[in-house]
């Protein structure tokens, strides 16, 4: 029998149609087969209508009978037949829905960025074990099989010797005048590219330098250009671990990047990746340049379902995190993603930096 899981969403939008699509549709043969996941519950906060709207674009109208829409996110809260609560809103509330949610007794997957600083993650943690319930951010990056190949290239397989340098971009045209980018460009919203899209082209560096987690905390140092409302919009950072390991992040709002790329270095090779974010080809180079090994994945859906049933599998095992993208690598960016707001003067209103509910 497939165990099922229960979900409801908080903030019917963007990314949500995309994550509901998979969770609920992604049609990989791949996926386990233990798994049912079932969505119970929408939440829109400012009106009902977008929950309905939400529901009836998404799912086919005859198996979304079931499916409850609420007007205010706290009503979904009290139903207790939802399990999991994904949250797709805005960063600038993140910090306070998990709480609710978590003070509910609902177990969260929270979009990417998981708060606006270190410390509303560490509340956010320690809730989520005092309470023992799963909770894990929504960073699918890290669920996707080319990164899990990559990994096990780089630390099962020895394929290109040490892991000393990574190169990674992610930079998308986010015009200003478009009023849909708000979001990117509004201090009160938690906007910026390093929030927004830097956090993808980070990961490689923070994920592989220190694979196993054993290195300090790494030097950084960074520069931004930042718009006229006071974000940044074009960013770079240089991380360094230990005492020969270099990663190179750069992320902007400028222009359409062709070029999306990661490369991982090693002392006897690299490995290219095609795009930060959402990888779906690697190849493999020998210390000679020489192509040894390329693969290129089937694409499914969004690439978003790996995560769901990531926890699914998580919580059908009865776990409060997870082990391969854990709350601990959760802090640890958002320890480095303050730390370069701080470097370039990225100052958010202190309501939404704030730890009060
Ligand atoms: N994993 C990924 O690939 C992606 C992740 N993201 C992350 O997901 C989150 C949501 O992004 P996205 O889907 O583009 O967001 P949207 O702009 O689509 O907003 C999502 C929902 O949040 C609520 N909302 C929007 N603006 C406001 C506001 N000003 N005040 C209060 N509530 C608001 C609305 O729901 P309601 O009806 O309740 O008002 C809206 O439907 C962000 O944190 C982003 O970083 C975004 C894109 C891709
Ligand atoms: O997470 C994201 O990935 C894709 C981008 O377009 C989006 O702005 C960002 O939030």
């Amino acid at each position: 029998m497939p165990h099922k899981i229960t979900w409801g969403l908080l903030g019917p939008g963007r990314i949500a149609g995309k994550f509901i699509n998979d969770l609920l549709f992604a049609a990989d043969p791949s996926r386990p087969t233990t798994i049912e996941h079932k969505l119970v519950g929408i939440a829109s906060n400012s009106n009902v209508k977008n929950a309905i709207r939400f529901k009836n674009d998404i799912i086919n109208q005859e198996s979304n009978t079931e499916i409850q829409c609420y007007g205010k996110y706290d009503d979904l809260l009290a139903n207790d037949q939802i399990q999991v609560v994904y949250i797709a809103t805005p960063n600038f509330n993140h910090f306070e829905l998990c709480y609710k949610c978590l003070q509910a007794g609902k177990s969260v997957l929270m979009e990417k960025p998981f708060t606006i600083n270190a410390k509303q993650t560490e509340i956010l943690i320690e809730l989520s074990r005092k309470k023992k319930l799963f909770l894990m951010e929504a960073f699918w990056t890290r669920f996707n099989p080319i990164y899990k190949d990559v990994y096990k290239l780089c630390f099962e397989e020895s394929a290109i010797g040490e892991v000393v340098t990574i190169t990674s971009q992610l930079s998308f045209l986010f015009d200003q005048s478009d009023p849909s980018m708000d979001r990117i460009y509004n201090p009160a919203l938690g906007g910026g590219v390093l929030l927004d899209i830097g956090i993808y082209a980070l990961s490689w560096p923070v994920g592989l330098l220190n694979h196993d987690r054993t290195l300090e905390f790494p030097e950084i140092s960074s520069q931004a250009t930042l718009s006229n409302t006071g974000v940044d919009v074009n960013t770079a950072v240089v991380l360094k671990y230990g005492s020969n390991k270099i990663g190179i992040a750069n992320c902007s709002a400028f222009y359409e990047n062709q070029n999306n790329h990661v490369v991982i270095y090693g002392t006897e090779g690299r490995i290219e990746v095609d795009l930060s974010y959402k990888p779906t080809h690697y190849w493999l180079y020998d210390g000679a340049g020489k192509l040894v090994k390329e693969k290129n994945t089937n694409q499914y859906g969004n690439g978003m379902y790996f995560e769901a049933d990531h926890v699914g599998e998580c919580l059908t095992k009865g776990l409060i995190e997870s082990d391969w993208y854990t709350l601990e690598d959760t802090l640890t960016m958002a320890k480095i993603l303050e730390t370069v707001r701080k470097q370039n003067n990225v100052v958010y209103p202190g309501k939404i930096e704030s730890t009060e509910i």
